[in-house]
C-alpha cells in the first residue's frame, strides 16, 4: 500500500503521477472504511483529497504554513501527515482530533473549528514571515461556505495591502453544511455552468497570463480596465476589484492542473486566490447523493449508506424543530435564524412549511443576531436557532443591537453543554458566563422534553431578549409529572427534605435526580430544586433553601467562571447569608473531544463524583460546626 509506505519513508513528491492516482484512491477507501466505523467528517474529506495532496507536493510542510478552514476537511492532510494510525481513534477520548491541532503535529499550524478564520490567520502568518525575514510559503484553504463569513470578508478587505506572496485555495464546492445561500454563492455557481465548465481549460491559461513572468501586457490591461465587458471575459472579477488576483477555477479532481495553478500563483508579490472545483463526497455514491447528511456523520454501514446505530428517541433538536413548526402555524409573526446550521439546528421542517418565514443567512453568526433585532424591531418575533460555540462570535452584536434596546429575540441555544467528538471549540460550555452580563438578558434551562416545548412557546410570547439553552442529544423523559407554569425567574421545587439542598439546571436536573437517590441510599436525604433560569435567578427560592438547609450545591454545565454557580455565591454574599455553597461546573479550562459521558466524568460533573463532593463537603460542614461548638466551652 502506497499509504502505508509514505507513513514510514517516502514523501508523497518521490511518487510517479501512476502512484498518486493509486495514493488517491486508496486514500478514498481508507476514509470511507475509517469514517464508516468512528464516525466524522466524511463528504468534505472526499472532496478534497486530489486538492490536498497537490498542496503536498507544492509545500514543504512544517515549514510552509498550509491553513484549513475550519479544519473538517483536513483528513488527507493528517494522513499525509503521519497519522493514518490516529484513525483509530477519530474523535475519542485521548485519540486524534478530527480538526488540525498544533500540539497533534507540527504540519498543523493553526487550530481551527470555527469557519471563515482561514484569510486571518494566514493573512497574520504572511506579515509575521515579513517582520522575522523568514521564508516560507502561506495557502489558506477556505471552503465557499466559510467564505460567507463576515471574518474572511475582513480578511480579504485587509489582504489586499499585503505587498508579499499569500495564496488563498477556495475550495468551491458549492455546498455549505446544506446548501450554500446568498450572493457570493450564486456568484461562484456561475463558474459552474456548462460554458464555464468547457472553458474551464481556457480560464486557466487566461489566469496564468496574468503572472507578471508571461508579461502578456493586453490580458494585463484589459484587466484593470473597469469596463463592463472584462466581465464576460475574466473569471473572479470579484476578487481582482477587491486587489487579489484570481486564478482559475481548475478541476479539483485534476492534482497535476492544481499543482501548476499553485507554482504560478507562488510567483504573485501580493494575495492570490486560486480557485479550484471540488464536489462533496466524491467517489462514494450516497455521500455524493446526500452531501449533506454525509457532512457529520455517525458510523454507517457502507453498502448502505444507512446509520450503523439508527437513533430511537427523539433528542432536544427534534422536539425544538416540532415545536417551531407548531409555532409557526399558530403565528405569523414568527420567523427563524439560521447561520448555515438549517439542519443540525432542526429549522428543516420550518422552512419547508413557511419558506417565506425563514432565513438561512450563510455562516454569519453576528449578522444574524442583528438581523433579528432588525426583525423583532420591525414587529416580527424572531427566533435565531444557533449553536452555543457558534454564538459566541456575537457578543457584542447581542449586547450592542439586541440588549441595550430590550428587543424580543428569541435565541435557541443548541448543543449547551459538552458535546463530545467535536471537542474543545466546539463544547458549548460559556454561554451563561457570556450571556449572564449582558443586562436585560434572560436565560432559561429545560430539564426535560416537556419543558423545553413550554419554554420555546414562553419565550416566544416574552417582550425582552431571551436564550434557552439545551444540549445535544436525547431529550430527557423523565420527571414528567413536574410541569408547573414556566414564570420568569422561578423555579420548581422537585423534593424537599434534609439538610442538602441540589440546585440544578437544565440537563444537570437528571445528573441531580440520581445524586439525590445516591445520597439517599447512603444516607442522606435532601432537596432538589430545578433552577429553570440561570438569570434572573429564583431569589425566594435561594433564600427558602438557604433558611432551610445547610449545604446547598450548585449545579450547571457551563465553566465555573460567571456561572450559575458563582452568581449563587454572590447573591448570599450580597445578602449577608453565610450558607456554604459547592458550585459544581467545569473547570476554567478547555475541554478535549471524546464521549460525553467520559467527559462528564473527567470535568467532575457526572453523578458519582458530585455524590462525593457532596458528602465531603457536608462533612466537613458538621465538622467545623462541632469543632466551633467545642471551642464555645
Ligand atoms: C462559526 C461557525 N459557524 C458554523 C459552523 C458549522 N459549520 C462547519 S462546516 C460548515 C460548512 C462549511 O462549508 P464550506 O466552508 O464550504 O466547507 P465544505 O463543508 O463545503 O467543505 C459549517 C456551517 C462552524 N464550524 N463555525
Ligand atoms: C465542523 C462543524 O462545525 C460541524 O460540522 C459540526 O461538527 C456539527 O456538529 P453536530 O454533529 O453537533 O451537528
Ligand atoms: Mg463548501
Amino acid at each position: 500500500m502506497i499509504l502505508e509506505r509514505i507513513q514510514k519513508e517516502n514523501d508523497i513528491k518521490e511518487l510517479s503521477d501512476e502512484e498518486l492516482k493509486i495514493l488517491a484512491s486508496e486514500i478514498r477507501q481508507f476514509l470511507i472504511e475509517k469514517i464508516s466505523d468512528t464516525g466524522g467528517h466524511l463528504a468534505s474529506n472526499l472532496g478534497v483529497i486530489e486538492l490536498t495532496m497537490a498542496l503536498h507536493l507544492f509545500l514543504d510542510l512544517p515549514k510552509d504554513k498550509l491553513i484549513w478552514d475550519v479544519g473538517h476537511q483536513s483528513y488527507t492532510h493528517k494522513l499525509l501527515t503521519g497519522r493514518k494510525e490516529g484513525f483509530d481513534q477519530l474523535r475519542k477520548y485521548g485519540g486524534m482530533s478530527g480538526f488540525p491541532k498544533r500540539k497533534e503535529s507540527e504540519c498543523d499550524c493553526f487550530d481551527t473549528g470555527h469557519s471563515s478564520t482561514s484569510i486571518s490567520a494566514g493573512l497574520g502568518y504572511a506579515h509575521a514571515r515579513e517582520i522575522t525575514g523568514e521564508n516560507y510559503k502561506v495557502v489558506s484553504v477556505i471552503g465557499d461556505g466559510a467564505l460567507t463569513g463576515g471574518m474572511a470578508f475582513e480578511a480579504l478587505n485587509n489582504a489586499a495591502q499585503l505587498n508579499s506572496n499569500f495564496i488563498i485555495v477556495l475550495n468551491d464546492n458549492n455546498m455549505s453544511i446544506s446548501e450554500n445561500v446568498g450572493g457570493l454563492s450564486t456568484y461562484l455557481a456561475g463558474f459552474r455552468t456548462a460554458d464555464a465548465y468547457r472553458d474551464l481549460k481556457l480560464g486557466v491559461m487566461n489566469s496564468l497570463n496574468k503572472i507578471p513572468v508571461y508579461g502578456d501586457k493586453m490580458v494585463e490591461r484589459i484587466r484593470r480596465t473597469k469596463s463592463g465587458i472584462k466581465q464576460l471575459f475574466i473569471p473572479g472579477m470579484l476578487f481582482e476589484e477587491l486587489g487579489i488576483i484570481y486564478l482559475g477555477p481548475v478541476d479539483g479532481g485534476d492534482i497535476k492542473g492544481i499543482l501548476k495553478l499553485l507554482q504560478e500563483a507562488s510567483r504573485v508579490d501580493g494575495p492570490v486566490l486560486v480557485h479550484v472545483i471540488t464536489h462533496k463526497g466524491t467517489g462514494y455514491a450516497p455521500a455524493e447523493r446526500h452531501p449533506a447528511r454525509f457532512h457529520g456523520t455517525e458510523p454507517f454501514d457502507i453498502e448502505t449508506g444507512l446509520p450503523k446505530h439508527p437513533r430511537v428517541k427523539a433528542n432536544y433538536t427534534d422536539v425544538f424543530s416540532t415545536v417551531m413548526r407548531k409555532l409557526g402555524d399558530r403565528d405569523e409573526r414568527v420567523v427563524a435564524i439560521t447561520a448555515a446550521m438549517t439542519d443540525g439546528t432542526g429549522l428543516k421542517r420550518f422552512h419547508n412549511m413557511f419558506p417565506e418565514r425563514f432565513f438561512d443567512v450563510g455562516i454569519a453568526e453576528q449578522h444574524a443576531v442583528t438581523f433579528a433585532a432588525g426583525l423583532a424591531a420591525g414587529g416580527l418575533k424572531p427566533i435565531f436557532a444557533v449553536y452555543s460555540s457558534f454564538l459566541q462570535r456575537a457578543y457584542d452584536q447581542i449586547l450592542h443591537d439586541v440588549c441595550i434596546q430590550n428587543l424580543p429575540v428569541v435565541f435557541a441555544i443548541d448543543r449547551a453543554g459538552l458535546v463530545g467528538s467535536d471537542g474543545e471549540t466546539h463544547q458549548g460550555i460559556f454561554d451563561i458566563s457570556y450571556l449572564s452580563t449582558i443586562p436585560n438578558m434572560t436565560i432559561m434551562a429545560p430539564k426535560n422534553k416537556w419543558e423545553l416545548s413550554d419554554m420555546i412557546k414562553y419565550a416566544v410570547d416574552f417582550s425582552a431578549p431571551i436564550a434557552i439553552r439545551y444540549p445535544r442529544g436525547e431529550a430527557y423523559d423523565g420527571l414528567r409529572e413536574y410541569r408547573a407554569p414556566i414564570a420568569c425567574g422561578k423555579s420548581e421545587w422537585i423534593y424537599r427534605s434534609g439538610k442538602i439542598a441540589l440546585f440544578a439546571l437544565g440537563a444537570m436536573v437528571k445528573t441531580a435526580e440520581a445524586v439525590h437517590e445516591r445520597l439517599k441510599a447512603l444516607g442522606y436525604e435532601s432537596s432538589l430544586i430545578n433552577a429553570r433560569f440561570a438569570k434572573p435567578l429564583d431569589e425566594d427560592a435561594l433564600l427558602s433553601a438557604a433558611r432551610h438547609h445547610d449545604l446547598i450545591v450548585t449545579m450547571e454545565e457551563n465553566v465555573i467562571s460567571g456561572g450559575m454557580g458563582e452568581q449563587v455565591m454572590r447573591f448570599y454574599e450580597e445578602h449577608n447569608l453565610s450558607v456554604r455553597v459547592l458550585a459544581i461546573a467545569i473547570p476554567d479550562e478547555y475541554v478535549e473531544h471524546g464521549n460525553v459521558e467520559i467527559l462528564r466524568r473527567e470535568v467532575g460533573i457526572d453523578a458519582e463524583t458530585i455524590t462525593e463532593r457532596t458528602i465531603e463537603a457536608y462533612e466537613e460542614l458538621h465538622a467545623q460546626e462541632s469543632g466551633a461548638e467545642r471551642n464555645d466551652f
